[in-house]
């Protein structure tokens, strides 16, 4: 293998992992040799090699074989090439005050005047006015969750000017969670990994956005807990937002967990319809400023807010495109235009079918009681509605059998796919069943 062909794996591993995750971890590392089946690399850390062997290894095997290297294994060796040159002076012990913190830069669009206070945020809008306030702290950290799109980095960034704009000698550092890894991976490759602990030790405020991404990385949850435990101790404010609730955030640590537990937890409810309209009118008013003279039709914000329904970010996008298209063809923004020039993200907002409607429409189609659905009761005319719903569970929606088997009282996945199975034997000889069938996916599909 020459490092010409290296170099096109690599190009393949972007397309894989993904720019960020590629310059993280694949772009330091040097091929040194491939012989005997053995892709030799060399590391700039042992903490990188490690991290690349453990998660890695595949990808780069897979690869490697695509493009025609006969390699069965991936072996790292630390060099320690990309650390710069030895410090000879010593450094300042610690940071200055006016030194610029390694933070994100903030969006400033996202504030507390443009962020639509509705019944599913108003809990979370109130903490984090709470916190923006400043003052003495009262609960430590603020963690905020919710899905997608609901507005958490929003908060966060309204927190941090609203913050600033008090106190300008405030230390606010806000940073997402795989930023917060990259500066801790760049410390320790720099050997500078003292200053890394005093300068997030020295903020006043330290918000870290996503946190889930460190679930499963074990040094930088660690570094992560002590971080969060100094800050803590000195009284300073801690803002986290994440995915979900901390105890449901797979692979990190008990101990993280409880101390994240410890301040306020609160969620952001997925958006209902008047949020979403209050939303869409909020933006839409900015629009008809910037695109002066573009009518909107009544009645179209309304449809949007009924028919988008996933997210807030999917909402703006459909408005911009709405607004930037109706200008370029210079028309009114109606019912019409609007069903045309969002036909896919209408599409795609669809209404997502839950296994629990599911069950609800097979337990009132065969007259059963929807506890007995998910109960354990085997008689035959309650077994066999349960497994017809078993079925369309696993036909209709993208559950996987074991996600389909909680929702069925916590069943085996072996006992849905009996289940499953059963009804398509089934449906070959019995007619009933197949009708049945039928209209229930009619009445499930609308
Ligand atoms: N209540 C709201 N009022 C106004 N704009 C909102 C509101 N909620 C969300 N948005 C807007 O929706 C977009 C997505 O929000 P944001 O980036 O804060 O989501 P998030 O919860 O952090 O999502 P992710 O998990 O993907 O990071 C942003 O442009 C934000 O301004």
């Amino acid at each position: 293998m020459t490092q010409e062909t290296w170099g096109q794996v690599r190009e393949k591993l972007v397309a894989r992992l993904g720019r960020h995750n590629y310059t993280s971890w694949i772009e330091p590392l040097k091929l040194s040799t491939l012989a005997e089946g053995v892709a030799q690399f060399e590391a700039p850390s042992s903490f990188i090699g490690n991290w690349v062997s453990r998660n890695y290894t595949d990808q780069i095997l897979n690869e490697l074989r695509a493009s025609g290297a006969e390699v069965s294994r991936v072996e790292f060796t630390v060099t320690g090439f990309a650390q710069p040159e030895p410090k000879k002076a010593a450094k300042p012990a610690a940071p200055k005050r006016e030194e610029a913190l390694p933070g994100a830069p903030l969006d400033s669009r996202f504030t507390f005047d443009t962020f639509v206070v509705g019944k599913p945020n108003e809990l979370a809008h109130a903490a984090a006015r709470r916190v923006a306030e400043g003052g003495p702290v009262t609960f430590n950290p603020l963690f905020l969750y919710g899905g997608v799109g609901l507005g958490k980095t929003h908060l966060m960034h309204a927190i941090a000017h609203e913050l600033t704009a008090r106190s300008p000698e405030l230390r606010v550092l806000y940073l997402s969670a795989e930023q917060f890894m990259y500066r801790f991976v760049q410390a320790l490759r720099e050997k500078q990994i003292m200053d890394f602990k005093e300068i997030f030790r020295s903020v006043d405020v330290l918000m870290v956005d996503d946190v889930q991404f460190i679930a499963g990385k074990d040094s930088t949850q660690e570094e992560f807990f002590h971080t969060f435990n100094a800050l803590v101790d000195q009284n300073k404010q801690i803002v986290i937002s994440a995915d979900r609730a901390p105890g449901e955030i797979k692979d990190l640590e008990e101990r993280i967990k409880s101390r994240l537990q410890c301040g306020l937890v609160v969620d952001l409810h997925p958006t209902d319809y008047e949020l979403r309209l209050g939303i869409l009118q909020t933006k839409a008013e900015g629009y008809r400023s910037q695109y002066r003279g573009l009518q909107i039709a009544s009645g179209v914000l309304e449809f949007l807010a009924h028919r988008i329904t996933t997210n807030v970010r999917v909402l703006e996008g459909a408005l911009t495109r709405l607004f930037a298209f109706a200008s370029l063809v210079g028309r009114e923004i109606t019912l019409e235009l609007a069903q045309d020039c969002l036909a896919d993200i209408l599409r795609a907002s669809d209404r997502k079918l839950t296994v629990e409607e599911i069950q609800r429409k097979v337990a009132e189609h065969y007259n059963i009681r929807l506890s007995d659905m998910i109960g354990p009761k085997r008689l035959r005319n309650i077994a066999r509605p349960r497994q017809v719903a078993m079925y369309l569970a696993k036909h209709l929606t993208s559950r996987s059998l074991p996600e389909i088997g909680r929702r069925f009282g916590g069943r085996d996945h072996t006992t849905i796919m009996h289940g499953v199975k059963k009804i398509e034997e089934l449906i070959m000889t019995d007619s009933q069943l197949n009708d049945d069938l039928q209209l229930l996916k009619r009445l499930l599909q609308g």
